[in-house]
């Protein structure tokens, strides 16, 4: 665990029926994803960001909403932080890396963009057997003096979740699948918790 950046991945975060149902929903909609975006303009730029997304999780909002509000109080205590005004509505979207997609790294909040962000919780999924390789998730440490951390490489295991705070660098390593087939890509999906905005 990183001095700096604590962080908790947690296995078998959902029941396996569950996991499997949003799995194939995940699967069976390939056509519904675009090419992911990224900055202020929202534009497609492949030498930071390579994955299809697509932000309809259907009849998974609620229980994602669910599952994920009634973890806070594990998460809080695990990222040793004290509790926040957040804001209910969780955004949430789907991600899926195939052969050579990554996701250079950044954070997950910037002003005037996504600065609400407080939490990144990401839930992964995978086809049984794994059928990539690559596609860790890396943590940086931020190095203000030598020596004070170290990168951290996570494996996105089948139905596990792994949280972080929103401003904490990080990184998807490039994933290694030739000739995969959607099912067989690394899915994610993204959950960001807001602050709340001062007026609510
Ligand atoms: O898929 C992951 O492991 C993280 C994805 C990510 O960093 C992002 O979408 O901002
Ligand atoms: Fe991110």
């Amino acid at each position: 665990m990183p001095k700096l950046f604590p962080y908790m991945h947690v296995e078998n975060f959902l029941s396996d029926e569950l996991s499997q149902q949003i799995f194939d929903y995940a699967v069976g909609n390939e056509d519904k994803y675009t090419s992911a975006q990224v900055g202020k303009e929202g534009k497609v730029n492949e030498k930071m960001r390579i994955s299809k997304v697509w932000r309809d999780l259907g009849p998974f909002d609620a229980i994602l909403h669910e599952k994920i509000h009634a973890f806070y109080p594990e998460m809080l205590k695990g990222l040793k932080m004290a509790d926040f005004k957040r804001r209910e509505k969780l955004e949430l979207e789907i991600a899926a890396h195939g052969d050579g997609a990554f996701f250079k790294p950044h954070i997950d909040m910037r002003l005037g963009e996504t600065g609400d962000r407080v939490l990144s919780a990401v839930y992964y999924m995978h086809s049984m057997p794994k059928a990539f390789s690559g596609g860790q998730l890396k943590i940086y440490p931020l190095e203000i003096m030598p020596g004070d951390d170290e990168p951290v490489m996570l494996e996105p295991t089948h139905n596990s979740l792994l949280v972080f705070q929103s401003y904490v660098h990080h990184e998807v390593l490039p994933i290694v699948c030739p000739g995969a087939t959607f099912k067989d890509y690394r899915f994610a999906i993204n959950c960001w918790v807001h602050k709340a905005s001062p007026a609510s």
